[in-house]
């Protein structure tokens, strides 16, 4: 038997099912952080460790699972936040906190991503937070990242297609954004606040500008460094060569592992 079904009967169909559909994403994507967390945090936490605390939805998972090993193995963790974000987190889970002054330098750091590529180069501060998190990250023996399966690429670009996050210092936002687009082509747009009428302003003061690139085979290091030499650029979101090891979650919960000799 045929079954006929009329246009009228797919919307209501649709309707019915595409926000089921949606939390059901939205659930595995919750769990593929919450596995690459965990399994980070089980493999990197030690007790005495100088641990670096990063922002973003995923490393609350991190901290929620190092709160829970603090208390059960009766760990002594010191923790350093990457952003108002992560100051918050480790307080709210009575967790020590620590600083640059008196801990320079870190064990590990465990930090969300935007993108990871295949040489396992990041791109950062899609929550506004590079520049504390590059500090950090270039303070600690291992940046270790923790994402799900949506970030894990072979080119920057692939994925992730919001750009690359420049901080800039507020009143040199637009020289800067005609230089690099002038320099590497793209398109570059200032980062506009969403509760907010104008500009997103970082827990620093600054703007962020995120470039949309269209060359994907870049040498990153070098665009880097050249982007960070124009006056009024305080830090780009791009992690060349910091971080050694990335922790994919995937749907079905396993995770996939990442590291710098594996890549
Ligand atoms: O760089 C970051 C914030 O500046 C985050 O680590 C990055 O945006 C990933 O966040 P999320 O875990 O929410 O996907």
């Amino acid at each position: 038997m045929l079954l006929k079904v009329t246009v009228s009967q797919w919307c209501s169909i649709y309707r019915v099912y595409q926000p089921r559909f949606i939390s059901a994403t939205k659930m595995s994507l919750e769990q593929a952080k919450q596995v690459a967390a965990y399994r980070a945090v089980d493999e990197f936490v030690t007790n005495n460790c100088v641990f670096g605390v990063g922002s973003g939805s995923t490393v609350i998972y991190a901290v929620q699972r190092l709160a829970e090993k603090v208390e059960t193995d009766n760990l002594k963790v010191t923790c350093i936040p990457t952003s108002f974000q992560a100051k918050q987190l480790i307080l709210k889970h009575n967790l020590t906190l620590g600083e640059l002054d008196t801990h320079p330098v870190l064990d590990v750091t465990i930090d969300g991503a935007d993108e990871v590529d295949a040489n396992m180069t990041l791109i950062k501060g899609g929550g506004g937070c590079l520049l504390q998190e590059k500090i950090v990250a270039s303070c600690s023996k291992k940046l270790i990242v923790i994402a799900d399966y949506t970030k894990d690429s072979k080119k920057l670009g692939d994925r992730y297609k919001k750009g690359i996050p420049i901080e800039v210092i507020p009143m040199a936002y637009v020289p800067i954004k005609n230089k690099i687009v002038g320099l590497f082509g793209g398109e570059i747009k200032l980062r506009s606040a969403i509760a907010k009428a104008g500009p997103v302003v970082t827990d620093n003061g600054n703007f962020i500008l995120d470039w949309l690139f269209i060359n994907q085979d870049l040498d990153w290091q070098n665009v880097d460094t050249v982007i960070k030499m124009i006056p009024g650029v305080v830090e780009t979101g791009l992690f060349v060569n910091m971080c050694q090891k990335a922790y994919f979650g995937q749907p079905e919960g396993i995770v996939n592992e990442r590291s710098v000799s594996s890549s």
